[in-house]
């Protein structure tokens, strides 16, 4: 253990705090060498304390090397500047305009060709394991939810992670500067703090100390202050260096609560007694380092991983694909997200599946209601579960309710379940959930039986189901149940739409409707977003299947343009549209929609108007679900005779499927019921169940103190 221990450079972090007078001509005395000893140009291995103290690192050739030291009377260049900042009320990126002004305006000794200055949130985390820009952070700490937390919880991961590449970060170079309250005590910059210490940790170059702001000081005195400490320190350029070496690890982070406890406890598997307590011996602790290294991944790894992976599958139940190749992929959901998820009621399956009871599943089986799919395409909440095959998604969308936990990225990079594997154990969870409700008031006993047969599968319930490898393998493994397929894809991936196999129902979703407001609400990964996203329309013009564009209106954000929708409308020919106010779910740190964002039921209807006559003849305003906030607009080829053919005929549709004659979206159509047909006095709501109000809320003044009422 100590030979390990001694090969860590023991990092200590210089903060720079400021209390009424800012300390920042300390920082600039520091010059080449001196007192960021950990992040600056002379480390621990580089030249003799004499060297450092002579200014400059000349005397060791090695370390004159590393640090090429600038000539005085050359500017310093630099390539590219990131600033990133979180923040909730507004300071931090404030700060970061005022340091990307400080430095266009530093010239002459530096001079830095772009400067971008950018939320946090808007991000691909991953980025920063090949980022060559200058990093540069401006982190507001907060105690409770903030926009922070989602970058926090990936860096923490990444350091915790037995499975990650030490060294991770080391193409980064960066500078934190925290804001916080002192008032705060120990939690005072807490996050920033963090954020300074693990990519240190990861390897990253810091070119410049940890700040530290209060509120309760004069924070902008102080910022002021950092950023010329900063902006000497570039001038200087010795610390634009890297030092890929210089890895800050320390002993007492090993001891430090990590929530994720289970990554320790991966470490030795195999050796678990089931105690979750698990000690490694000091001897044992050469043959940990080597499953360290040997559980080291890199990003062409798991590139590769995704090429091996795109092989036919083995079929082995119950167990994960192996890669056919050497390489390991890593999981997709990480410990600390596996926690995250299960709180929030998920069940996950396997490595990147998941499965989820919605709200209407559980309201059909008290006979309150069914979901807006029940009034469009007579489905019965309590036969379907909601799931997904991918728990990752490329995008990052204003409205997701998952609040930004899962993972990202652009290609499928983590280990491949088995598609049986993953059927089976949507199955098996779901209906655990299922029996989880046994007893619960109001469960009707024929809907609970029922509901032990699924007959539906919503693949929507968060990530990008398509981005699994082996898709059309999952989605056959569900129609040989008889279970229909809703499979809805973020129009980010039109190469695997085309490939996609037949589903009972394909939606796309259209989240915006020009290049510029579908950046802004989907915060899409993919730099040609907008390429994708029309080339996902042209793909699912030439399915021939029965296809919906998936609209959710969130007010202020994508409700205008109606011109540009009915452009994507033409393009896609979709069979239907929905069209659904956002969901409110809460405030998320990643996320600033408000109550305000959300529609009103008669805006939706406004805003379908406004479609259907600016598309001209060949769509209708067909069905609606008031209370969900959702209409149908339908192509006029679903209404035969004058009448609304929106619902599907679900044993023709595996009949055709079983005869493998081609077939198309007419040939399993059924009849809507008159109470679904949009201006129908019971809105969309099915007259055979009873509506539930909450207390307060019902129109009905007759009704008793009862909560629930027949419409
Ligand atoms: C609800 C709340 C919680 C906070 N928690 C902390 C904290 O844990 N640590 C800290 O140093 N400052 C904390 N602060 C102070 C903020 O970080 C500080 O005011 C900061 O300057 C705000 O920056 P912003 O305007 O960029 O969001 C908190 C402030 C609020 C309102
Ligand atoms: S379609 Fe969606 S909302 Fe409706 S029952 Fe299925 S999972 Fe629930």
């Amino acid at each position: 253990m100590s030979e390990l221990v001694n090969n860590i450079i023991s990092g200590f972090r210089n903060i720079v705090t400021f209390g009424t007078e800012p300390a920042v001509e300390e920082q600039n005395n520091s010059g080449c060498c001196g007192g960021n000893a950990d992040g600056g140009c002379c480390n621990s291995d580089s030249p003799s304390k004499e060297t450092a103290e002579s200014g400059c690192c000349k005397a060791d050739d090695s370390a004159a090397s590393a640090c090429a030291c600038s000539n005085s009377n050359e500017p310093v260049e630099i390539e590219h500047i990131k600033i990133f900042y979180a923040s909730l009320t507004g300071t931090a990126k404030r700060f970061a305009d005022q340091l990307q002004q400080n430095l266009e305006a530093a010239g002459p000794k530096v001079q830095v060709q772009k400067i971008t200055v950018m939320d946090i949130v808007d991000y691909d985390n991953d980025d920063f394991l090949t980022e060559t820009a200058i990093c540069v952070f401006i982190l507001s700490s907060y105690n409770v939810e903030g926009p922070l937390d989602w970058f926090s919880k990936w860096t923490r991961d990444l350091r915790y992670d037995f499975r990650v590449d030490r060294l991770s970060l080391q193409k980064v170079r960066f500078a934190v500067c925290g804001l916080g309250d002192s008032e705060y005590g120990d939690e005072f910059n807490v996050a920033s703090a963090d954020i300074d210490k693990w990519f240190g940790q990861l390897g990253a170059s810091r070119i410049y100390p940890l700040g530290a702001c209060d509120k309760n000081a004069d924070q902008q005195a102080q910022f002021s202050a950092w950023t010329s400490g900063f902006i000497a320190e570039l001038e200087d350029g010795h610390a634009l260096d890297f030092h890929p070496t210089n890895i800050e690890y320390d002993s007492e982070d090993d001891d430090e609560e990590v929530d994720d406890g289970e990554l320790n406890k991966d470490i030795g598997a195999g050796d678990d007694d089931g105690s979750g307590d698990e000690m490694v011996d000091l001897e044992d602790m050469g043959k940990m380092a080597s499953k360290i290294k040997a559980a080291k991944i890199n990003r062409a790894e798991e590139e590769e991983a995704f090429e091996n992976s795109k092989a036919k599958p083995k079929r082995s139940i119950g167990t994960t694909v192996e890669a056919t190749a050497a390489p390991v992929a890593r999981e997709m959901v990480s410990p600390m997200l596996h926690k995250n998820l299960t709180k929030q009621g998920y069940k996950i399956v396997g490595s990147h599946s998941g499965v989820k009871i919605c709200r209407w599943t559980k309201a059909a089986l008290r006979g309150r209601g069914f979901c807006y799919k029940h009034s469009f395409y007579g489905i019965q909440s309590h036969l379907c579960s909601e799931s997904t095959p991918s728990l990752a998604c490329s995008n990052k969308c204003v409205f997701c309710w998952r609040h930004h936990t899962n993972p990202v990225g652009k290609t499928w990079r983590w280990k491949v379940d088995d598609p049986e594997f993953i059927v089976q154990g949507v199955l098996e969870n779901h209906y655990k959930m299922i029996k989880q409700l046994k007893g619960v008031p109001g469960v009707k006993a024929d809907r609970f039986q029922e509901a032990f047969n699924v007959k539906h599968c919503a693949l929507s319930l968060v990530g990008e189901p398509i981005f699994y490898p082996h898709i059309n393998e999952f989605v056959q493994k569900l129609h040989e149940r008889k279970i229909s397929t809703f499979l809805v894809t973020n129009a980010q991936h039109p190469d695997r739409i085309a490939d996609l196999q037949q589903v009972t129902q394909l939606y796309v979703s259209i989240d915006a409707s020009t290049k510029e407001s579908l950046k802004k609400i989907d915060r899409p990964l993919f730099r040609d977003f907008w390429e994708r996203f029309l080339a996902s329309l042209d793909s699912l013009a030439t399915k021939g299947q029965r296809t919906v564009f998936r609209l959710t209106l969130v007010k202020d954000y994508n409700t205008d343009d109606i011109g540009n929708y009915v452009e994507l409308i033409r393009r896609g020919r979709p069979s239907f549209i929905e069209v659904k106010g956002v969901t409110y779910c809460g405030y998320s740190g990643a996320s600033s929609l408000t109550m305000a964002n959300v529609p009103y039921h008669t805006e939706v209807v406004e805003f379908c108007k406004k479609i259907v006559a600016a598309v001209g003849d060949d769509y209708e305003i067909a069905c609606e679900h008031a209370h969900s906030c959702s209409i149908l607009i339908a192509s006029k080829q679903f209404k035969i005779n004058n009448e609304w053919h929106t619902h599907i005929d679900y044993p023709k549709f595996f009949e055709l499927l079983e005869s493998g004659k081609p077939f198309n979206s007419l040939d399993y159509v059924a009849k809507t019921p008159e109470w679904a047909i949009f201006g129908a006095p019971e809105a969309g709501f099915d007259p055979n169940e009873t509506r539930f109000y909450r207390k307060g809320k019902n129109p009905n003044p007759e009704a008793s103190s009862e909560v629930a009422v027949a419409v």
